[in-house]
């Protein structure tokens, strides 16, 4: 890991609200505060707006007001432009499918930030995607993503978000296509990675496997926080 890298991030949340087109409220968070390196668990009811959450943490979602503090930069305030910019060098995302190059094998699309890294940081970057695909159980790398299924293309989205080693790492029920071994491999090398490299990481999840791993686990049910606690 080069100096630019830098270890996880704080965060802090103020006065957030998420609106649908419509005007209905889809999440209202006073606030939220969590050390560089927690680990923090979302769990809830369908539909109470744990996907939503983790959206606007990522600055992905319009209708929202209130600050997203990453550190020192409050994501609400950036431009469009300078958002993306921040995503792409300090936030991983496990989401389901999200934003996967058709055009592109398994493991182009695993390794595909190694487009946006110094080029001294590239080779180790493709390395460490080869290897997250290959303890993901995926042997496909020079499978184009059109042609796997669903999970398999979560499997490329996880290995990309692994590989980036970013200093946040948000993820959406991670291992819910995956079966109980795989899971259980998968939550053993994102708690390990995720303490080794000092990531902060968020992970909605109903899988109570990833959820005990969790410092601390938040419960959303209609669109706000009802519970902050350990994993028990
Ligand atoms: N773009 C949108 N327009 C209107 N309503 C939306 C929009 N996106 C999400 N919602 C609504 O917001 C609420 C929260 O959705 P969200 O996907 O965050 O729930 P969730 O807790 O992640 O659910 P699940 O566990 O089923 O994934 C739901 O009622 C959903 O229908």
């Amino acid at each position: 890991m080069g100096d630019s890298r830098p270890t996880g991030l704080p965060l802090s949340v103020s006065a957030l609200e998420v609106r649908s087109p419509r005007g209905r409220v889809l999440l209202s968070l006073p606030a939220l505060e969590a050390p560089a390196g927690a680990l923090i668990g979302i769990r809830g009811p369908s539909g109470a707006g744990k996907s939503t959450l983790l959206y606007a943490l990522s600055g992905l979602i319009g209708g929202t007001t209130g600050a997203v503090r990453w550190g020192q930069t409050d994501l609400l305030s950036l431009s469009a432009e300078r958002r993306a910019a921040f995503r792409a060098r300090h936030i991983g995302m496990i989401f389901q499918d999200f934003l996967l190059f058709e055009e592109l094998d398994a493991l182009g699309n695993a390794g595909i930030t190694a487009l946006f890294r110094p080029r001294a940081e590239r080779p180790s970057l493709r390395a460490r995607a080869a290897e997250r695909l290959a303890r993901l159980g995926l042997d496909l790398g020079d499978r184009g993503v059109g042609s796997l299924s669903g999970g398999e293309r979560q499997r490329v989205a996880i290995a990309r978000a692994m590989a980036a080693e970013a200093p946040i790492l948000l993820a959406d029920e991670p291992t819910a296509s995956l079966d109980r071994a795989a899971a259980d491999r998968l939550i053993d090398d994102l708690v390990a990675l995720t303490r080794d490299t000092g990531t902060t990481l968020i992970a909605v999840s109903h899988d109570l496997h990833l959820i005990d791993r969790m410092d601390r686990v938040l419960t959303i049910e209609d669109g706000t926080l009802t519970k902050d606690g350990g994993p028990a």
